[in-house]
């Protein structure tokens, strides 16, 4: 999978929060972005996620030298962030469920063997409005990281999570970037400490 961003910028009313950006991102590598507050990290991926139109230029996603078009590159790819909602009138059971109907899970997980990885067993039956925040984090992360899918984006991986979360999210993470193209937005040296490739927001422009 490659994704390839040409001069691209994007704007909130009259203000640019990043221009001019040139980058080429590709299957085997975890990007991650950092950045002071404000600094555009979660509108970049929101933008790569399909979920928010660039002010200018371009952005290209490829599988395997073929084009995919932007209307179908959301099959491609899996997000977790704390902007995302889950179906709060849903069961755990029921949002896996749902969310197997569009989208596999990776080492042929199913719903109890995946609600096990999520060490989540005993709210197999809670609704989503009862779950904590930390539940609810884990329960996106898992989700976003055993999807079948090559692209990966993560936006502040670890928010909720206790210490215990944190080094589950860090054994996740290991377990599942491989051959994939990651994405992830942080500003905690231990989400992302393994990592190599740091872009960093600065003024608008995207450093390498
Ligand atoms: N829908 C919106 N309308 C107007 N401005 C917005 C909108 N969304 C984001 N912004 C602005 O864009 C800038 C970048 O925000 P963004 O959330 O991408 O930053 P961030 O680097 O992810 O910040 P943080 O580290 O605090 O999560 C901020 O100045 C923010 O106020």
């Amino acid at each position: 999978m490659r994704i390839t961003l040409d001069n691209v910028g994007r704007k909130f009313n009259r203000d640019w929060i990043f221009r001019n950006i040139h980058l080429t991102l590709e299957s085997g590598n975890v990007y991650v972005i950092t950045g002071p507050n404000g600094s555009g990290k979660s509108t970049f991926l929101q933008i790569l996620a399909g979920n928010l139109p660039l002010t200018e230029g371009k952005i290209s996603y490829s599988l395997q030298t073929k084009i995919v078009s932007e209307d179908n590159i959301f099959r491609h790819i899996s997000v977790a962030s704390p902007y995302l909602e889950l179906i709060e009138e849903l069961t755990l059971t029921e949002v896996i469920e749902f969310h197997l109907r569009f989208k596999q899970l990776r080492d042929n997980l199913n719903v109890n063997s995946f609600i096990e990885r999520i060490g989540l067993q005993k709210s197999k039956d809670k609704f989503i409005s009862n779950f904590s925040s930390g539940m609810k984090t884990r329960l996106k992360l898992g989700l976003a990281c055993y999807s079948d899918t090559p692209i990966l984006l993560l936006d502040e991986p670890t928010s909720n999570l206790d210490t215990t979360g944190i080094a589950w999210y860090q054994k996740l993470i290991s377990e599942t970037v491989q051959n994939r193209l990651v994405i992830l937005c942080s500003n905690q040296v231990y989400e992302y400490e393994s990592f190599g490739n740091i872009l960093h927001f600065e003024n608008g422009r995207l450093l390498q």
